[in-house]
């Protein structure tokens, strides 16, 4: 039986919608929260399935915190779209990932996953 691991980030940045109801939307910023959920199958002799250290490491080093997402993605940087983007990073490192979740708000978010 498999374990769902889940691993929660938070980064600051910028961006504005490119085509918000027509027009671009004003430029603004949020503290952006993640979440990956990776599927494992077997437990080390530690009971790891894999290190959330190590997970929480790798977010670290490809979200990009303090940027204007404008500038870093060629897409409009919907949260729907940065969770896209985040599930294929995720994806080349942790092939068994299952779902990406990332809030732009409290009460807003999106989550991408392959069906
Ligand atoms: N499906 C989506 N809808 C919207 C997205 C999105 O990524 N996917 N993004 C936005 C805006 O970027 C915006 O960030 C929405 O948040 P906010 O401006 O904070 O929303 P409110 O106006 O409700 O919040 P206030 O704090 O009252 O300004 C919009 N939609
Ligand atoms: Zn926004």
């Amino acid at each position: 039986m498999p374990w769902l691991l889940r691993v929660k980030k938070k980064f600051n940045a910028a961006h504005f919608l490119t085509n918000y109801h027509g027009k671009p939307e004003p430029l603004h910023g949020h503290t952006w929260a993640v979440e990956v959920f990776l599927k494992v199958h077997t437990l080390d002799e530690g009971g790891m399935g894999e290190d959330f250290v190590e997970i929480s490491k790798f977010l670290d080093e490809i979200l990009p915190d303090y940027k204007l997402l404008n500038e870093v993605f060629d897409f409009s940087p919907s949260a729907e779209n940065v969770a896209k983007w985040l599930y294929e990073r995720v994806k080349e490192r942790y092939p068994t990932v299952q779902k990406v979740v990332v809030w732009e708000t409290e009460d807003c978010g999106a989550e991408y996953f392959e069906v």
